[in-house]
């Protein structure tokens, strides 16, 4: 009987440690974002010699918001940048768009490649390869489709390139729209991804996700260029980790990335999610037990348990307690992420941010007992360590 009792004992009190651990990166997260997060760039010197940003954005396939998106990359405000647009289909109606646009900005440096390198498996490395060998400028911006930038977005990420950091990173939030799917979307990257994001930051743990990423080429160079980390699903990861590995510094800059896809609907945005945690299951496997356990729903309920063991506390009413402090946190999080006004009324951040927060555990769950990973027109198996093998031959549409 004894062991047993050590044994819930000993649960107990590794929930309530973990709940306590949990509130302090709530605390890291608000007060570190509120310093961080939206500061005043600094405006451009004329006679200041700013190095030069090949700017490669890997292109499939179109969407409401492309062009306008693709836009605000022409219509920057730095002195000395070229884009680099890359296309792996020829029939790919991006190509006019893509065309137009460099139509419409003549005194724009501007380049397209079409056809992927096979240079590994992740498509999105094969489909840059080309550009990244044929960029010019010592610093490359890898940016999504699906970003927005504003004039002073660049300008911003090179502030923070300071000698002995390597990367400098958005923290992935999203643009204003309409529909539920949207509110939704702002909720997650807005409070349980920033929350993370900004306290793996603030310690320096790697969270790189890379849909916008501005990187120092020699030292990417060093490790065989993009082409290294083509093995990898999670290739933003395996970059980061192999700076920081080498004494690199990476950093967040003050600016998230908007991220303002045209196609934003809840079954395309849990399979990014769900994607996501397989790609960080397979990569670093202990997020498989710790990271349910940031879950409010879950760890909340844990620690009721747990206190109501320890110390005979009311567990329902703490549970309660648990949920709304949780919840005041998280407005207070995503409104300064938002750093302005939202899109949407408080009614719907309550119903978005329980669906977000009771749907959760459940996309973790999914994603735990279904290890084929999805990718657009692809299908990969992971094994442990993250290297990725594809097992379907591509779908075309
Ligand atoms: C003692 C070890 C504790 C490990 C705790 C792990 C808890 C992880 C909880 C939530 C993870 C949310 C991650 C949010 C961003 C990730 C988005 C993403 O998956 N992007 C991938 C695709 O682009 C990318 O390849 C992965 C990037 C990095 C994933 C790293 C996850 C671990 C982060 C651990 C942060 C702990 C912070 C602790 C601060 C005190
Ligand atoms: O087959 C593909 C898939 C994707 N891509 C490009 O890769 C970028 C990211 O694609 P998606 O928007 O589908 O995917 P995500 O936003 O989930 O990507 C994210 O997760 C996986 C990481 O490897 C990426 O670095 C990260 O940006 C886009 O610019 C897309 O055009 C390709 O070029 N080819």
């Amino acid at each position: 009987m004894a062991p047993m009792i050590y044994t819930l004992y000993g649960f107990a009190i590794f929930f309530f440690v973990f709940w306590c651990g949990i509130w302090i990166l709530h605390l890291i997260a608000i007060f570190y974002g509120k310093y961080r997060l939206h500061s005043k760039v600094t405006p451009l010197v004329s006679d200041v010699p700013y190095p030069g940003v090949s700017i490669i954005k890997p292109l499939m396939g179109v969407d409401p918001h492309l062009f306008s998106n693709l836009e605000t990359f022409f219509t920057m405000n730095y002195p000395k940048y070229e884009l680099l647009f890359c296309i792996e289909d020829d029939t790919d109606p991006a190509i006019m768009l893509v065309k137009s646009l460099m139509e419409k900005y003549p005194k724009i440096d501007a380049r397209l490649f079409i056809g992927a390198a096979i240079v590994g498996v992740n498509p999105k490395i094969n489909n840059m390869h080309h550009a990244y060998e044929a960029a010019i400028y010592e610093f490359i911006l890898i940016s999504d489709s699906g970003i927005r930038m504003k004039e002073d977005t660049l300008q911003d990420m090179m502030n923070y390139m300071s000698d002995k950091t390597a990367l400098v990173h958005q923290m992935p939030f999203s643009a204003d729209r309409n529909g539920f799917a949207a509110t939704l979307e702002k909720i997650y990257f807005g409070t349980a991804q920033s929350r993370i994001y900004l306290a793996a930051d603030f310690v320096k743990i790697n969270c790189h996700t890379g849909m916008s990423a501005l990187i120092r080429k020699s030292v990417l160079d060093e490790e065989g260029g993009i082409k290294t980390f083509g093995c990898y699903l999670a290739e933003d990861f395996f970059i980061a980790k192999s700076f920081i590995d080498r004494g690199w510094k990476i950093r967040i800059c003050s600016q998230p990335a908007i991220q303002n896809s045209g196609i934003c609907d809840i079954n395309s945005f849990q399979a990014r999610l769900t994607r996501w945690a397989k790609l960080r299951v397979a990569m670093l496997p202990v997020v498989m037990f710790f990271e349910p356990l940031t879950e409010c729903m879950v760890i909340g309920g844990c620690a009721a348990w747990a206190v109501g063991l320890l110390f005979q506390w009311d567990s329902l009413g703490f549970y309660l307690i648990h949920i709304l402090v949780w919840f005041i946190c998280d407005w207070v999080l995503l409104s300064i992420v938002q750093n302005g006004s939202l899109p949407f009324n408080k009614f719907d951040f309550v119903v978005g941010w329980l669906f977000r927060e009771c749907s959760g555990p459940y996309l973790f769950l999914h994603a735990l007992f279904d290890p084929t990973i999805r990718w657009r027109t692809r299908v990969y198996k992971l094994a442990w360590g993250g290297i990725a093998q594809e097992i379907k031959p591509r779908i075309k549409f």
